[in-house]
């Protein structure tokens, strides 16, 4: 077996709707949804292990943390895990007052009978029944018509009133979901879906959840944008439905068919955090969330600290978050190429930390989220100077002049050349000093003294040459005018700078030199110390002794 060589033998795209008069293409999102929360559902029933009761109340833990309203806690006539995990909630009194738990049942009495004995006592709830409505389905799994699948959620929905109404001290709302809504003509799914509103009757206060499910994703986003603005034009009393989005990502589009889905009417969006869920997964909630937050809207859900929360799910689920997931994966804020770490480098140093985010390349301010800004720039044979000098300021408060910056990063280059890795900040600074503060041959500093008298600078040196001591004595206009002045070598200054690092009792100075010996190509030293001639002088040591090698 292997691919073939006409697909079209074996598969062919799902028809497109014909909606001219589409308008979705044409809006834009200004508001979060109502969110809900499937994890410990449609997450859970994908994991190769199922949660236990306790992860899943560290779960639903955090989901309330995380500001999720609409939490689907289980399926409870599956499992007894799942029954007794709904009563444990409802008993211990863990749902706060602003959270609604949902939970899920087939269109089948005696799963509807045991969803509602799991409910007893909640104040409130949300009860899901599903049936698959697609040609597909219809033909395959039920052997119905179109008239048996209506029945059978008219029939659904006549049931969940009639055990609401047994228990009337809870709150009930009520949500629909035509399995595979993706894959039904979508006249048929409003002719289910108006069958059912007629038996629950919504109102204004309750109001019915239609859950529109790309069960499995068969199009592109925009043919799913085009059935749900189908949907929201011809279902009855559009004011008294909820029009929810499940989108599945088996085409790797999830995400982009829930937001065109929202252009397209949509209030409300299952999904799970991070992406987990059945095959490919449900949609991630979180990706969705930031991709409106880093437009400018509030998505009323809160990742400050996002990287705890990545530690709560993949300990639960038991499945790691890809080091490229958007947002939260490892490796989303960094940058190991030079270009890029140039350009970050400019954009921290120009953005304005009130004004509008405009780092290139960094779509949000890792901090945002509880990320740290060490993680962004990482170094390795595909950088540049700019990544090498972001690490030695941030990690070491050394500021290299730019023409430094080059010299200094073909050191690095080599080095990450050789070793075909990833250089740390601390490797970085090493070779910093292995190569230029540790350059003490054949000049090795010890002591000086200067004096200083109308305008001029006395100079006196001493140094080992060689391992031999020796004085030199010189003067000139400052300092390094003395030093220049004192050396048997012609050498030219070509660039000086200064500053210090850290400030206070504990401030050092760095200083860096250019200078050209004989006429050859410039070269650079650096010198710290707490006194800056001292620093300064260092630095010349440092220049010329890598100018001799
Ligand atoms: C897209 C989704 O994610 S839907 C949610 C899926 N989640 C789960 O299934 C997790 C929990 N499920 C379970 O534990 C079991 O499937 C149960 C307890 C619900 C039912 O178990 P069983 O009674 O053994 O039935 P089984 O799992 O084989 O389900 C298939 C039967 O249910 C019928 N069925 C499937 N879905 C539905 C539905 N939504 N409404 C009514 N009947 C349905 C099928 O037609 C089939 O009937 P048949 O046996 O007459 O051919
Ligand atoms: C039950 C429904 C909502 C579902 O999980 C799906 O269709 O993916």
């Amino acid at each position: 077996m292997s691919m073939l060589k006409n697909p079209a033998k074996k598969y062919r795209a799902y028809p497109v709707l014909n909606l001219p008069d589409r308008t979705w293409p044409n809006r834009i999102l200004t508001e979060a949804p109502i969110w809900c929360s499937s994890d410990l559902r449609d997450g859970n029933q994908s994991l190769i292990e199922p949660m236990s009761p306790d992860k899943k109340l560290k779960f639903f833990k955090t989901l309330v943390q995380v500001g999720i309203k609409e939490i689907e806690v289980g399926f409870p006539s599956a499992s007894q895990t799942d029954f007794d995990f709904v009563r444990l909630l409802i008993e211990d009194n863990l749902v706060p007052d602003d959270t609604t738990i949902q939970v899920l049942t087939q269109a089948r009495e005696d799963l509807i009978a045991r969803t509602f004995e799991s409910l007893q006592g909640a104040k409130k709830a949300i009860v899901h029944v599903y049936n698959a409505t697609s040609p597909a389905f219809r033909k395959i799994v039920f052997k119905q018509d179109k008239d048996g699948t209506r029945a059978l959620a008219v029939h659904a929905a006549q049931l969940l009133k009639k055990y609401a109404a047994q228990q009337p001290d809870t709150d009930w709302r009520f949500e629909y979901s035509p399995e595979t809504f993706s894959a039904t003509e979508p006249e048929f799914a409003v002719e289910v879906c108006n069958a059912v509103s007629e038996v629950i009757q919504p109102t204004d206060t309750h109001k019915l959840i239609f859950n529109l499910p790309a069960t499995v994703e068969v199009a592109m986003p925009n043919v799913y944008a085009d059935q749900i603005e189908y949907f929201c034009r011809h279902i009855n009393n559009r004011d008294k439905i909820v029009v929810s989005l499940h989108t599945h990502n088996d085409r790797g589009t999830g995400v982009a068919a829930s937001e065109l889905g929202l252009l397209a009417g949509a209030d409300r969006v299952e999904g799970c955090l991070f992406g987990n869920g059945e095959r490919t997964g449900n949609v991630d909630l979180v990706n969705l969330a930031l991709n409106l937050y880093t437009h400018g809207i509030d998505p009323k859900l809160d990742f400050s600290d996002i990287d705890h929360i990545r530690q709560v799910v993949e300990e639960c689920n038991q499945l790691p978050v890809h080091p490229r997931h958007p947002y939260v994966g490892d490796l989303v804020h960094t940058a190991f190429s030079g270009s890029h770490q140039d350009a970050i480098r400019k954009g921290f140093a120009q953005q304005d930390p009130d004004g509008i985010w405009e780092v290139p390349y960094l779509p949000i301010d890792p901090a945002d989220i509880g990320r740290s800004y060490e993680a962004v720039i990482r170094v390795n044979s595909q950088s540049g100077k700019g990544g090498v000098t972001y690490l030695l300021e941030q990690e070491y408060g050394i500021q290299m002049p730019r023409r430094m910056q080059i010299e200094f990063s073909q050191v690095i280059k080599e080095e990450t050349d050789r070793s075909g890795t990833e250089v740390s900040a601390m490797q970085i600074y090493n070779l910093l000093d292995t190569h230029y503060l540790q350059a003490h041959t054949p000049y090795a500093y010890q002591t000086h003294s200067l004096q200083e008298s109308g305008g001029e600078s006395q100079l006196q040196v001493e140094v080992h040459k060689n391992g031999q001591p020796v004085q030199l004595q010189g003067a000139g206009s400052g300092p390094i005018a003395a030093l220049a002045a004192s050396l048997p070598e012609d050498i030219e200054i070509m660039d000086y700078n200064e500053h210090a690092i850290g400030s206070g009792s504990n401030a050092r100075a760095a200083a860096y030199i250019e200078l050209r010996r004989d006429g050859q190509r410039p070269v650079f030293g650096v010198g710290i110390d707490h006194n800056i001639t001292t620093a300064s002088i260092k630095a010349l040591f440092s220049a010329l002794n890598r100018s001799l090698v």
